[in-house]
């Protein structure tokens, strides 16, 4: 029997088999199996050659698919040792247990250091630990506050786009839409009325360069040496060179204000909240290049992430009648008794709401795979770990773990409502991370990712336009093409 969705498109078992698989990422042609690597090293040399011409297209293919049957897996390749982790404890112990024997790690500095360069992303140490304090209040529950409203305007400029799409019969580019919200939220969110003219020129060149800094060349995350072809960034320089021409200015003009004596505004954008933030223990402002380094680092860090998850989420929705019908179901109630759209508290206290972002990201992680250098001898359990070793924790794999998860390729909100999550390992679910370098930004991911939901579900009914959509792994958890959505008015 097919499964029908309420817009009358077949969800063919053979679609429903694939969404429900445990795991997200299946090769289309496996690496040997561990066993025989662990056997052979020829085979071993041979499957690195492998595994690096198919890991530039998809960074997915580098992960072991039998790693879903492990904690763990250690790998020696390129000179160096790479453990990737499928296991809560282990990533609690890295994360959180001993995080200073840890640093981000070479991995970072290639993806950020020629466009970002020195911010919290990749700093290290005490350098970082000054700098998360200085960033901080631009996340603080005031700051979060004065967004709001932005998130609610600009979700419903997004969805007033779909009405118009369905009223014409067509479908919406979801992964456009998405990717704009994520954009025009954050670009007033930090700059408020400051955009000038131009905030649609301003957000496309953060857009180009934030894609193209999360696509290191593949020579550089391998570290192939110097003839090794790669793809070039001149472009991309020139784009970043626009974008510094329209940055500096503008803080320039604020560090102005500031040494005027002007103080933080009544209501600060998270520019403002960035130039006037005053580290307690040394009384030092952040100074202007250490300002745009950390604007550009917590737009690159904080738009793809946030856009993806909305691409994943909704275009599984659409693919979940009944799970769908309840949201919106719980969404319209609440509209109902608060007379009108949700606000964000409102919509927070729909527990389906939040719980099915939840899922969205525990199904879809944007940061699929994080990264560390060990830079002190450490231990887990039976592995050694040298300085120098690689760790990867493969955050896709361990939230679809079923020693932590019932049935995990099921969409299933409820997981996460209160009453479901006792006795869950607080590490199997860490979409942002953990320990003292969670994400900064992630109250707003969230703000954004609950109010999405909150307004399109009980105006809108989704329903697929083609097959889910395939992963593809670059820094974050892209889709291979651009997802598309119907829309139908409720
Ligand atoms: C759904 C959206 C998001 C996801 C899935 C996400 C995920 C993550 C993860 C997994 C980390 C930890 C990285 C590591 O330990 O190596 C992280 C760190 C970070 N995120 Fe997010 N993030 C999201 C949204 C945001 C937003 C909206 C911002 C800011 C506007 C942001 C800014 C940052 C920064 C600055 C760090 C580095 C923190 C530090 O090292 O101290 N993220 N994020």
């Amino acid at each position: 029997m097919k499964d029908l969705d309420p817009a009358g498109h077949a969800v063919t078992p053979a679609e429903r088999a694939a969404l429900e698989r445990p795991q997200l990422y299946v090769p289309a042609s496996p690496p040997p199996s561990m066993a025989r690597l662990e056997r052979s090293r020829l085979l071993r040399k041979l499957n690195t050659v492998r595994m690096m011409w198919k890991g530039s297209r998809n960074l997915l293919d580098l992960i072991h698919p039998e790693l879903a049957q492990r904690r763990w897996n250690v790998v020696r390749a390129g000179g160096e040792t790479i453990v990737t982790v499928n296991d809560a404890d282990f990533a609690r112990h890295v994360l959180q247990g001993n995080p200073d024997a840890y640093v981000k790690g070479r991995l970072y500095e290639i993806i950020f250091s020629r466009f970002l360069r020195k911010s919290s992303l990749t700093m290290d140490g005490e350098t970082w630990r000054q700098r998360r304090r200085l960033i901080s209040p631009a996340f603080n529950a005031r700051a979060i506050k004065g967004v709001e409203a932005v998130v609610a305007r600009h979700v419903e400029a997004m969805l007033q786009g779909w009405g118009e799409a369905a009223d014409a019969g067509r479908a919406v580019d979801l992964t456009h839409d998405v990717g704009e919200l994520a954009m025009r939220i954050a670009m007033e969110a930090f700059f408020s009325a400051d955009m000038g003219d131009d905030p649609a020129r301003i957000g496309a060149l953060m857009d180009k360069v934030i894609t193209d800094a999360g696509s290191p060349p593949f020579a550089d995350i391998m570290n192939l040496p110097g003839w090794f072809p790669r793809r070039s960034r001149r472009k991309a320089m020139g784009w970043l060179a626009e974008l510094d021409a329209w940055l500096y200015p503008l803080i320039d003009a604020r560090l102005a204000r500031r040494e005027a004596g002007e103080e933080e505004p009544e209501a600060p954008d998270l520019l403002d909240i960035l130039v006037h933030a005053k580290d307690e223990e040394t009384g030092a402002f952040l100074d202007r290049a250490s300002i745009r380094n950390e604007v550009l680092t917590l737009f690159a860090a904080g738009h793809e992430t946030t856009a993806l998850s909305f691409a994943w989420g909704l275009d599984r929705l659409s693919r979940e009648p009944e799970r769908q019908e309840r949201l919106a179901a719980a969404a319209a109630e609440a509209e109902a008794e608060a007379g009108g759209p949700l606000d964000p508290a409102a919509a927070r206290a729909v527990p389906l709401l939040p719980a099915a972002y939840d899922e969205i990201l525990r199904l879809y992680p944007p940061a699929f795979s994080i990264g560390r250098q060990a830079v002190a001898a450490d231990r887990f359990e039976d592995v050694e770990i040298a300085p120098g070793t690689r760790i990867q924790i493969v955050i896709g794999m361990i939230h679809r773990n079923p020693r932590y998860w019932e049935r995990p390729g099921v969409f299933d909100p409820e997981r996460f409502l209160q009453a479901n999550r006792a006795g869950r390992h607080p590490f199997a679910h860490i979409p942002f991370g953990g320990g003292p370098r969670i994400c900064v930004g992630l109250a707003l991911a969230r703000l954004e990712g609950v109010m999405v939901l909150a307004r399109a579900l009980p105006r809108f009914r989704l329903s697929p336009d083609g097959p889910p959509p395939e992963p593809v792994g670059k820094i974050t958890l892209r889709t291979r093409a651009p997802v598309r959505m119907r829309v139908a008015r409720r």
